[in-house]
């Protein structure tokens, strides 16, 4: 098992080279050497092991992880062992919530279970299409009460090519235009402005950002569209414009709402790095959750590599704490078990008594296997860290 290198701790990171210089990447290397870290990208093709030691591993794997195929699955399987068997690095973010967060219909199956319902926030009805029979789905939205105009999203949510095409349906006769496996989710009329919420780790910022104008159920056809064409800070999207007998009014976003949204997703996603998309429905005022990214672009978040670098040390300050209070707890156990057996060898007196001297010595067996194991990990724990 290899070592942390504390004199000079190594954040190793993945994340597609398309992301990597729309973000800046290089400036993050800078923040990292100012504050005592080294940058280090990871190399999928060769194994973990040999490339460590890391403190911290950040990634955004969602292309591999959305994928299929074999090659893709392997390699997430081999980055979860690293993982696994390096409980000392801070990961960011865990891949098994990663994974719920593509699966939309999972994602929105948080939002609608959490406390966030006690505050009238909600997802809009929803309901998963699998089948491509027609009069199945027809029934299955009537069933969980999706209302027309409703979004066909595609099942994956993000790492794909086709999962930013959405489909907004008006009627019966367009059902058709679902194409299963899909999230069907009614329309919430919200003036086309979206609120985009991002965060890392304890912050968060609110950017406003365009979004669908107002639509009614009608008779007319599916309008096809791709959301990055739609909702982008330079978006200039047709779709967007309000239509002239639509209230110019502007919808407001609930700061104190937000908080809760953004603590309570934070603690129900076990993620970091996460972005909340949030509309306010005209009339009701009502905060709906229309999709959570994982990692998303961080566009117009303000010092994001310093936001970045304080929330990544504050996690190695915790995962510091955690390490050290479970090896005083294994300690304290060590001493514990000890005791109780030197008092068992002397009770041992050859007396008969309720336990046969059989059965203590093969309780006496499980408690040093048990403290054995603990030992192990406390000691390879020790070693990691020094
Ligand atoms: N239930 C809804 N009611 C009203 N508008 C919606 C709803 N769901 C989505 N939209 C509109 O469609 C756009 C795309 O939806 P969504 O955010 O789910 O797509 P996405 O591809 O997951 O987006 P992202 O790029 O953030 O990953 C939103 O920005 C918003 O304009
Ligand atoms: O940055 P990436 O390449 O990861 O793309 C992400 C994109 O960021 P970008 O706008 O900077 O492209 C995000 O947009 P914002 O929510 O931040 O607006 C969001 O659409 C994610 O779903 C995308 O993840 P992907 O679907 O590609 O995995």
């Amino acid at each position: 098992m290899s070592k942390i290198n504390e004199n000079n701790p190594v954040i190793g990171y993945w994340m597609s080279e398309r992301k990597r210089q729309k973000l800046n990447w290089s400036e993050f290397g800078k923040v990292c050497r100012y504050s005592g870290f080294e940058l280090v990208k990871i190399d999928l093709e060769r194994p973990l092991e040999g490339q460590g030691p890391f403190s911290v591993i950040l990634h955004k794997l969602t292309e591999f992880i959305a994928r299929n195929d074999q090659q893709a699955i392997s390699l997430i399987k081999s980055v979860e062992n690293y993982i696994n068997s390096h409980p000392e690095i801070v990961v960011i973010d865990p891949i098994e919530s990663v994974k719920i967060l593509l699966d939309r219909y999972r994602s929105y199956g948080i939002i609608a279970r959490s406390r966030l319902n006690d505050i009238d926030v909600f997802t809009p009805i929803y309901v998963e299409l699998t089948s491509n029979n027609i009069a199945e789905n027809i029934k299955k939205l009537q069933t969980y009460g999706v209302s027309f105009p409703f979004i066909c999203k595609p099942y994956v949510a993000q790492g794909t090519n086709d999962c930013h095409k959405m489909a907004l349906i008006f009627n019966e006769k367009s059902i058709v235009d679902c194409k299963p496996p899909c999230v069907a989710q009614s329309f919430v009329n919200h003036n086309a402005l979206l609120f985009k919420v991002f965060v890392v780790g304890d912050e968060y910022q609110v950017v406003e950002r365009p979004s669908l104008k107002n639509f009614y159920p009608s008779d007319r056809s599916t309008i096809f569209f791709d959301s990055h064409n739609v909702s982008k800070s330079d978006s200039s999207s047709q779709l967007s414009i309000l239509d002239p007998e639509d209230q110019a009014y502007v919808p407001r976003i609930d700061d104190k709402k937000l908080k809760t949204i953004v603590s309570v997703l934070r603690e129900e996603l076990n993620l970091t790095l996460f972005g909340i998309d949030i509309v306010v429905e005209n009339e009701t005022g009502r905060h709906a959750i229309i999709d959570i990214n994982v990692y998303p672009g961080y566009d117009g978040f303000p010092n994001f590599f310093n936001s970045l670098m304080n929330c990544i040390k504050k996690k190695l300050m915790e995962k510091h704490k955690n390490l050290t209070a479970e090896n005083r707890i294994n300690k304290t156990f060590l001493n514990c078990s000890v005791k109780v057996e030197t008092k068992l060898e002397q009770d041992d007196s050859g007396f008969d008594t309720c336990d046969s001297s059989d059965e203590r010595k093969h309780r006496q067996l499980i408690s040093s296997t048990s403290i054995n194991s603990k030992m192990n990990t406390v000691s390879k724990k020790i070693v990691n860290r020094t």
